[in-house]
C-alpha cells in the first residue's frame, strides 16, 4: 500500500517539475519513515558538549577578518509562514521595528557591512514556493543590493504532505497548494546544488557561506567568526548559545561516543524517557543557535561523494494539512534540519557566541519586546539591548497570539518596556499610546491601558471601576451582548486568595509563588541495577577472563553502608541502594554468577560511573522547580513530593455553593405529586462546578418568597466563595431571585443569547464586608447548563488564576441546516463527530428547546452560531465547543 504511496508522492513531484536529486533525497526518508525510523539520539550516545571555544576570545586582524568577510556569502533561511502567529505569508515581510520588515533589516545589515569592509557580501534568500514574490518585492526596494552573477534567491524543494495513517500523498481541494511543504532547512544543501547557486558561488571565489533563519535578527554576518574558520581551515562550525532554564526545548549539540564527531540532536530526536537529560542545562549546556558557517568547497566534495544528497537524520514533522484547520486531516512531513550536517564534516567546531546572535521572533510576545524601546537599531542596523536590565519575559493572553490581535490591541505601538523585567497581561485589554511598564508588571482584566499609563507591580485595582455595569441602578437593562457580560463579570472579580494546601488537594491549582527544591535529587548516589558496586578497575579485562572478586557486604534500599569497597572488592547492592565508599561503578548481575556472599564472579568490565545515578542528576538542592503560575498536575505533585514538599501554595479552589429555587421542585429519588418535577439543576451546576475545578456544595431548593430566599442565601454566604441559583430571574409573578435580589446588588440583565438570555451577576455581603459573586442563572436546564458554560465557568478559571478561556473552538461541518434568531448568539447542541476522511461534522440534535434534558445529554458539544447569522445550511461550517474535553 505505501510502495503506491511512495510512487503516487514520487509522481507529483514529477510533475511539479522537482529534479532527480529532491526526489532520491524524498525516496530516502520515505523508506525510513516507512521502515518505522524514529530518528532518535539516545543519551548512552554521546557525550555533552565540552571545552569550546568562545567567541569573545577569537582575536583576529582586521586584514584577516576583511579578507575571509570577501569570500563569505550571507544565505537566510526565508520559507517561514509564519502560520503560528496567524501569518500566511512569508514571516520575514513582517514589520519588526522602526516600521521595517525583517528583511529591510537584513538588507540595511548586508549594505552597511559591504560599506565598512569593502566587500562585496552577496545576499541570498532560501525561499519556499510560498514566500518567494513577497520577498523580492522587498528587496527590490535597495538596488543595490543584487551582486553580478547571482540570483537574490533560490527555491527550496518541495514534497507532498503524507496523510499519517496511509502514508499517501493527501489530496486536498480548497488549496491545492496545501498539498506541498517544504522538506525542512536541512534541504538547503541539497537545493543549493539543484538550483546552480553553489557553482555560481564557487564561481566567484566566495568559498563560505554564512546561513541562518531570516526571523533571527541577532544573526549578523560577523567577519570574526569567517576569519576564525579560514585561519583553522574549518569545514563547518556551528555557533551555540549558553543555555539558561527556558531554553529547554531547542536542539542541542554534542559529540557522538562512536566516531567523536559532533552531531545535533533536536527535541523530536530524544529517545522516549530521556527527556530530562534533554532538559538538564547543566549537562547540555549549550543550544544550537541555527547560525552555521559552511566551507562551499568542501560541501560541493561531500555532496559528490554522496551522491547527491547528505542523508541529515530524518525529522517527523506531525501537522494538520491546513495548519490554521486543527480539524483537517492529519498528515506527516518529512524534514531534517540543517545543523545535522555537522555530522558529515570531519574537524566541524562549535562556536560559543553570546545570546545576542540569537535573537528569533517565534511568538508575539518575541515580537513585543524587539518592536519595543528595550532595542534600538544601530547604525549598521544591529539590533542593540539598551535596556536596564536582562531582557523582560512577556506573556500575552491569547487574544494577542496572532499578529492581528496583537496589532489590534497596540494600535499605537507597544509599551516602553526599557524599565520592565517581566509583563504578564491576563485579559485583552487595548494599549493606548505612550504606556511605560516598570519591573514585574501583571495586567489582569482590565479592559483598556489609558494613555500615558506607568504600568508597575499587579494593575487590576482599577478594573472594578471600570468594568463594572454601567446599568447597575436600572434594574433591567438593554439586550447586551455575550462578551459584554462576560467582560463584566471577569472585570469585577478579584483573585482567589493563596494558601498552602496539602499536595493532595493541590491538583488543577495554579502555584501561587517559586517552589525550591528542599534535596538533591537523587539526594545520594545510588544504583540504578541489582547487581555488585565495585572499583571499575577491579573489573579490568573481566570480559576477556572473568574476575572473582571478594564480597564485602550487602546495601539494601533504605540503607547506610558504612564499610567501604577496595579494589578487589564487590558489595552487593540493590536498585535505589546508596553506593558504599570507594565503590565508582554497578556490575549487573546479569553479569555476573550471582553469588550471595564469598566471592563473586563477574564476566563483563564496566566503565567508571556504570549504573551510578549521581546526588543531584536531577535536580540540585534548592533549585527552583516549580514556578509561580505552573498550573499543578499529577506531575508536578510527583515533583513537589520527590523534593520533600507535602503542601504547596497555590491560589485558593473557590467553594461554590448551589441553591436551586421554585416551589415546583423536589430531591431526585422522591415522588412527584401534580405539577412537581425533580431538581436537576442542582446536581448538574454542582457537576460542572467540580469539573472547572472548583469544590462545590449543594444547598438544596428554595420555594418561591423572597423571605426564604434571603434567609437561605445569609446561612450560605459566610461559607462561600460564590454563589450559583438556578430559576427566578424571567418575568413570572413568582420570579422570586429577581425579585429579592434587584435592590441588594445584582445586575438581572437580558443577554442577546439563546439559551440563557435572562442573566443576573452582582456581589453579596458576607461577613466583615466579604464580597461573595453572585450568579443567577436561569431554570430551564438548558438555559442553565448553557449559562454556566458561557459565564461561571469562565469565572471560576478566573478566581483560579487559570485564563478564563479555556475550551477549544473549532470548526466543524453542518450535516442538516438550522436556523438561528437573528441578533442572539445561538448555542445549540449537536453531536459531533470525524467522519471517515477525519473531518469534524456537527449534527445538532432533534429538540433544540430549553428543556430537553435527554437531548442535552446525549450533545456532546455545542455548536455557537453568531448573532448575524439567521440561517445555516448542511454543508456550512459552525464553530463547535467540544464539551468534557
Ligand atoms: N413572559 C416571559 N416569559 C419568559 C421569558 C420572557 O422573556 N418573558 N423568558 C423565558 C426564558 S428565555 C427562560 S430561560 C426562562 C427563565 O426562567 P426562570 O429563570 O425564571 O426559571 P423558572 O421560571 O423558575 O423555571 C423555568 C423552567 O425551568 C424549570 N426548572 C427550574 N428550576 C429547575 C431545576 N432546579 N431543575 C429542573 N428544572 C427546573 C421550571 O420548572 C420551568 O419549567 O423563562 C422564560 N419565560
Ligand atoms: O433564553 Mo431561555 O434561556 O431560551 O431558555
Amino acid at each position: 500500500m505505501s510502495d503506491q504511496g511512495l510512487a503516487r508522492a514520487v509522481e507529483r513531484m514529477r510533475g511539479r517539475g522537482m529534479g532527480p536529486e529532491a526526489i532520491t533525497v524524498f525516496e530516502h526518508y520515505y523508506r525510513q519513515l516507512e521502515e518505522g525510523a524514529q530518528g532518535t539520539i539516545p543519551e548512552d550516545t554521546i557525550e555533552p558538549l565540552r571545552d569550546i571555544q568562545a567567541l569573545g576570545e577569537v582575536e583576529v586582524s582586521d586584514e584577516d577578518a576583511r579578507r575571509a568577510l570577501s569570500q563569505t556569502a550571507v544565505i537566510k533561511l526565508n520559507g517561514g509562514l509564519g502560520t503560528s502567529m496567524g501569518m500566511s505569508g512569508a514571516k520575514s515581510a513582517l514589520e519588526v521595528k522602526d516600521g521595517l520588515t525583517f528583511l529591510d533589516i537584513i538588507a540595511q545589515q548586508v549594505l552597511s557591512l559591504r560599506e565598512q569592509w569593502g566587500v562585496e557580501l552577496p545576499l541570498i534568500l532560501m525561499n519556499s514556493f510560498r514566500t518567494s514574490e513577497q520577498s523580492l518585492d522587498i528587496l527590490a526596494t535597495y538596488p543595490d543590493l543584487p551582486v553580478d552573477g547571482l540570483p537574490l534567491d533560490f527555491i527550496q524543494s518541495a514534497e507532498p504532505k503524507l496523510l499519517a495513517d496511509s502514508l499517501d500523498p493527501v489530496d486536498w481541494p480548497p488549496d491545492r497548494e496545501l498539498e506541498w511543504c517544504p522538506p525542512g532547512h536541512g534541504d538547503i544543501y541539497v537545493s543549493l546544488v539543484t538550483s546552480g547557486v553553489l557553482d555560481s558561488l564557487l564561481a566567484k571565489g566566495i568559498r563560505y557561506a554564512f546561513i541562518s533563519n531570516s526571523d533571527n535578527l541577532g544573526a549578523t554576518c560577523d567577519p570574526d567568526v569567517a576569519a576564525w574558520m579560514v585561519e583553522h581551515g574549518l569545514p563547518f562550525v556551528a555557533e551555540v548559545c549558553t543555555r539558561t532554564k527556558s531554553d529547554r526545548k531547542g536542539g542541542h549539540l554534542a559529540t557522538r561516543r562512536s566516531d567523536g564527531r559532533l552531531i545535533l540532536r533536536d527535541t523530536a530526536m530524544v529517545a522516549e524517557g530521556e527527556e530530562r537529560f534533554f532538559a538538564d542545562t547543566k549537562r547540555h549546556d549549550t543550544f544550537n543557535a541555527n547560525n552555521i558557517w559552511v566551507d562551499l568547497s568542501v560541501l560541493r566534495d561531500r555532496m559528490a561523494e554522496r551522491a547527491g544528497f547528505l542523508g541529515l537524520p530524518i525529522i517527523i514533522n506531525r501537522k494538520t494539512v491546513d495548519p490554521a484547520d486543527p480539524t483537517s486531516p492529519e498528515v506527516v512531513q518529512l524534514e531534517s534540519a540543517m545543523g545535522a550536517a555537522i555530522e558529515v564534516f570531519e574537524g566541524s567546531e562549535a562556536l560559543l557566541v553570546p545570546r545576542t546572535r540569537f535573537r528569533p521572533v517565534k511568538t508575539t510576545n518575541d515580537l513585543l519586546v524587539v518592536r519595543s524601546d528595550y532595542f534600538v537599531l544601530d547604525e549598521s542596523y544591529h539590533l542593540l539591548a539598551v535596556g536596564e536590565g536582562p531582557e523582560p519575559f512577556v506573556d500575552l493572553d491569547s487574544a494577542y497570539r496572532l499578529v492581528d490581535g496583537f496589532e489590534k490591541r497596540f494600535p499605537f505601538g507597544v509599551p516602553s518596556m526599557v524599565e520592565c523585567t517581566s509583563l504578564r497581561v491576563i485579559g485583552d485589554p487595548v494599549f493606548g499610546r505612550d504606556v511605560r511598564c516598570v519591573g514585574d508588571v501583571l495586567v489582569d482584566g482590565l479592559r483598556r491601558v489609558r494613555d500615558h499609563a506607568v504600568l508597575e507591580g499587579p494593575v487590576a485595582g482599577e478594573t472594578a471601576a471600570e468594568g463594572r455595569p454601567a446599568a447597575r441602578a436600572q434594574g433591567v437593562a438593554d439586550l447586551r451582548t455575550v462578551d459584554q457580560h462576560l467582560r463584566a463579570i471577569l472585570s469585577t472579580l478579584e483573585p482567589a486568595a493563596t494558601a498552602s494546601v496539602p499536595l493532595t488537594e493541590a491538583l488543577g491549582l495554579v502555584v501561587a509563588r517559586d517552589v525550591r527544591s528542599r534535596v538533591s535529587l537523587p539526594p545520594f548516589d545510588n544504583s540504578s541495577m541489582d547487581g555488585y558496586a565495585v572499583r571499575a578497575r577491579s573489573l579490568d579485562g573481566a570480559d576477556a577472563t572473568p574476575v572473582s572478586l571478594r564480597i564485602v557486604g550487602e546495601v539494601a534500599a533504605g540503607a547506610n553502608p558504612t564499610f567501604s569497597v577496595g579494589p578487589g572488592e564487590a558489595a552487593r547492592i540493590m536498585t535505589g541502594a546508596p553506593i558504599p565508599t570507594g565503590a565508582d561503578a554497578v556490575i549487573a548481575v546479569e553479569d555476573t554468577d550471582g553469588a550471595a556472599e564469598g566471592p563473586v564472579l563477574c564476566r563483563a568490565v564496566v566503565a567508571p560511573g556504570r549504573y551510578i545515578r549521581p546526588r543531584g542528576e536531577d535536580v540540585s538542592e534548592g533549585a527552583v522547580v516549580v514556578s509561580a503560575g505552573d498550573v499543578v498536575g499529577p506531575r508536578t505533585i510527583a515533583l513537589l513530593a520527590a523534593c520533600g514538599h507535602a503542601t504547596v501554595e497555590v491560589h485558593r479552589r473557590p467553594h461554590v455553593v448551589i441553591l436551586s429555587t421554585g416551589a415546583e421542585l423536589v430531591p431526585p429519588g422522591e415522588p412527584l405529586q401534580p405539577g412537581q418535577i425533580h431538581d436537576s439543576n442542582s446536581t448538574m451546576l454542582w457537576a460542572a462546578a467540580i469539573s472547572a475545578g472548583a469544590s462545590a456544595e449543594i444547598r438544596g431548593t428554595v420555594g418561591d418568597t423572597d423571605a426564604e430566599l434571603l434567609v437561605a442565601l445569609d446561612e450560605v454566604v459566610a461559607g462561600a466563595d460564590v454563589v450559583v441559583t438556578s430559576g427566578g430571574v424571567s418575568m413570572g409573578a413568582y420570579d422570586v431571585v429577581k425579585s429579592a435580589l434587584a435592590d441588594r446588588g445584582v445586575d438581572f440583565v437580558r443577554v442577546a443569547m439563546q439559551p440563557g438570555k435572562p442573566q443576573g451577576f452582582g456581589y453579596l455581603t458576607g461577613p466583615v464586608g466579604r464580597r461573595v459573586p453572585l450568579f443567577a442563572l436561569p431554570g430551564n436546564p438548558v438555559s442553565s447548563f448553557v449559562s454556566f458554560e458561557v459565564f461561571v465557568r469562565p469565572a471560576l478559571r478566573r478566581l483560579m488564576r487559570l485564563t478564563p478561556e479555556k475550551r477549544r473552538v473549532r470548526s466543524a461541518t453542518l450535516t442538516s441546516g438550522l436556523r438561528s434568531p437573528e441578533g442572539r448568539r445561538q448555542f445549540g447542541r449537536a453531536v459531533v463527530s470525524r467522519n471517515s476522511e477525519g473531518a469534524l461534522m456537527c449534527t445538532p440534535v432533534a429538540g433544540q428547546g430549553s428543556h430537553f434534558v435527554a437531548d442535552l445529554s446525549r450533545a456532546n458539544a455545542l455548536f455557537i452560531v453568531p448573532e448575524e447569522t439567521a440561517d445555516l445550511v448542511a454543508g456550512e461550517r459552525v464553530d463547535v465547543i467540544i464539551l468534557d474535553d
